[in-house]
């Protein structure tokens, strides 16, 4: 039985907080992509984070993939299994002006957890195909789009999907915690809170 461990949206936030100063510092990104649905909260949080005094916020663009499957049963935190193939379930057009505007720039992935890293796999390897056919199209071929990864977590263990070589010699990839093979549970995944409540005002 996998061992469960819960994180608290503070945790998440501290995380995220934390990571910033490096993710400015060597990533530089100038564009932010949320692979949802976990992507999307730590993405939010870490534009606030990265966003500097006199520059407009950095914009963040999600593409949806899926890869695990709950289980169904009646545990009311489950944990889910891995698919066997990642499931787009929202891309982004890379063809479009703004896209082709970033070109030769920096771009962050940003999704919660890595585990069996098939996901990771699956967007770095998509991206950079289509980044690279844009770029062929608007006359540019030579230049390319630099990504790097920031997950919340990191599961040490085998990995089934792999990163390119490069992205990890030049340590463009980040995981703000390395755990053990857990299950973690997200907050944003919690049913079971007990809305209402306190007194006073509520917003
Ligand atoms: O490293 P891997 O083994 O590929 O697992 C990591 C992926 O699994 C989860 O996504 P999921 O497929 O559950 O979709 P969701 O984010 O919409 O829940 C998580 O959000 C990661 O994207
Ligand atoms: N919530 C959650 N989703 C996952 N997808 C792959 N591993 C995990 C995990 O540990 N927790």
């Amino acid at each position: 039985m996998v061992p469960k461990v819960y994180v608290t949206y503070n945790q998440v936030h501290k995380l995220c907080q934390e990571a910033a100063p490096r993710i400015l510092a060597d990533f530089a990104p100038n564009l932010i992509i949320a692979i949802g649905g976990g992507g999307y909260v730590p993405a939010r949080i870490l534009r606030s984070f990265l966003k500097q005094p006199g520059s407009p916020n950095i914009p963040i663009q999600a593409i949806g993939l899926s890869l695990y499957e709950s289980l169904g049963t009646t545990d009311e935190t489950q944990i889910e299994e891995p698919g066997t193939k990642v499931t787009r379930t929202q891309w982004l057009d890379l063809r479009s002006l703004e896209m082709a505007n970033l070109i030769g720039k920096n771009v962050l992935i940003v999704d919660e957890v890595d585990d069996t890293r098939t996901t990771l796999e699956y967007a770095v390897k998509e991206l950079e195909k289509d980044v690279a056919e844009a770029a062929e199209q608007a006359g540019r071929s030579g230049e390319v789009v630099r990504f790097s990864v920031f997950v919340l977590h990191n599961k040490d263990k085998e990995k089934k999907g792999s990163l390119p070589k490069s992205m990890m010699e030049e340590r463009r990839y980040l995981a703000a915690r390395t755990t053990g093979d857990v299950w973690i549970n997200y907050p944003w995944e919690a049913t079971w809170v007990h809305l209402g409540g306190g007194s006073g005002v509520r917003y």
